[in-house]
Parts: structure tokens; C-alpha cells; sequence
């Protein structure tokens, strides 16, 4: 292999056309980035699921924290919630759903988490994955979706520094993206944030998967 030859690497989405059949719903595959592997996905909850999960979370929420420590900080000034595992029947259903785009077993997820952002709330430059000094990392992030409840008036991009690439929220629709790259080059381009809402309410509803299962 001549040193400028790269062989691509494996990646963990493994879904090829433009449609991922799950048990009980069709997804559409949209725009598609191949390294890192970043998805933009349509039609992955109904109207009627996303106005639910809002309803089912609205009275639930607390200011976000952040990291292992947990802290109240700047980076991140959304509110949100974590649902439990199998917490009520709709939870069951997106669960499944989302394990089967995400191509992971559900038990190596930390929760769906529902986040609230209101003008001037943002989620700044981040990895979801933990740095390999933190005590998080034996079992590390490897992937992520999120989710949009509801069409932001104005503001809430999902961006990409990085790739130059921003995700303009839709209600049902969601990004997709992985870090699981033996090139850790490739997994610093995952590099994102929630950009500040300017007009609205923004509302997501995030997995993050682990490389083992947490439950
Ligand atoms: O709100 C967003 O657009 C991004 C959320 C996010 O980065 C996360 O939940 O890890
Ligand atoms: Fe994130």
C-alpha cells in the first residue's frame, strides 16, 4: 500500500439504498457523508410522536448538565431529561426504532434525552465521545443521533465546525453520526453543537450509544 492509498474504514451504520425499513416505520436516508459517516434522516417520528414525547417530558425538565462531573455550565444552557428504559409504551417503540437505524442493541444506549432550548440557549462545540483520560471512556461513546420535535422558527442548527456543515432542525427528521474510527482525526470531525435559538423553541430527543451495553 503506497502511503497515500487510504482504505476506508468500518463503519457501524450499515444501511445502503435510500430507505431503512424498521419494524414498524420507513425511514428515508437523505444526505449521506461518508467519512465521518454523517446521515441526515426523514420521517423517523410521526407528528403525533414528537408533540408526544414534548408532553410527556414538558414537566420534567431541569437544567442540563454536563460530563462525568455533572456540572451546571455554560457550555451546554438547555434544559432536558433522560426517559428510563422501557419508561411507557411510546418509549418502548422509538427505542426499538432508533436501535435499528442506530444498528445497535438498545441496551448500549444512555437514554433518550429530550432537550429544550428557548431563545438564546445553545449547546456550544462538543464530542459526544469522552476524552480517553476520563473514567467514562472504558466504555466510550461511539454513536449519535438527534432527533428534531419541531420546526424552529428561527436559529438551533445542529453545525459541524469541522465539516463546514450545519443541520437546520424539521420536525421528525434527524442527523445521524459516528465516531468509532480507529483515525481519531476522523472521530475530532464529529466536532458539533446546538446553535443558539434565536425565534421559537427548540426540542430534540438525542441517543447516545456506548461500544458496550450500559444496562
Ligand atoms: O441540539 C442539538 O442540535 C445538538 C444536541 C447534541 O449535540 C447532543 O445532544 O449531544
Ligand atoms: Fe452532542
Amino acid at each position: 500500500m503506497t502511503p497515500d492509498t487510504k482504505i476506508k474504514e468500518q463503519t457501524i451504520f450499515h444501511h445502503i439504498g435510500n430507505k431503512i425499513k424498521t419494524e414498524d416505520r420507513e425511514i428515508n436516508i437523505i444526505t449521506r457523508l461518508e467519512e465521518p459517516l454523517l446521515v441526515i434522516l426523514g420521517n423517523v417520528l410521526s407528528d403525533e410522536e414528537c408533540d408526544e414525547l414534548i408532553m410527556l417530558s414538558k414537566d420534567k425538565m431541569q437544567r442540563s448538565k454536563i460530563g462525568a462531573t455533572r456540572d451546571v455550565n455554560q457550555i451546554r444552557t438547555s434544559s432536558g431529561m433522560f426517559f428510563q428504559e422501557n419508561e411507557n409504551n411510546t418509549i418502548i417503540k422509538i427505542e426499538k426504532r432508533i436501535s435499528s437505524i442506530m444498528n445497535i442493541p438498545i441496551e448500549h444506549g444512555d437514554g433518550i434525552q429530550i432537550l429544550k432550548y428557548t431563545p438564546g440557549q445553545e449547546y456550544k462545540a462538543h464530542f459526544d465521545f469522552f476524552s480517553p483520560i476520563s473514567g467514562a471512556s472504558i466504555n466510550n461513546r461511539i454513536s449519535t443521533i438527534v432527533i428534531y420535535l419541531n420546526d424552529v422558527v428561527q436559529g438551533g442548527e445542529t453545525f459541524f465546525p469541522k465539516l463546514n456543515f450545519s443541520v437546520f432542525p424539521q420536525k421528525g427528521m434527524a442527523v445521524y453520526f459516528e465516531y468509532f474510527y480507529n483515525d481519531t482525526e476522523l472521530n475530532e470531525q464529529t466536532l458539533h453543537g446546538g446553535a443558539p435559538v434565536i425565534t421559537g423553541e427548540k426540542w430534540v430527543a438525542t441517543q447516545w450509544m456506548r461500544r458496550q451495553r450500559v444496562r
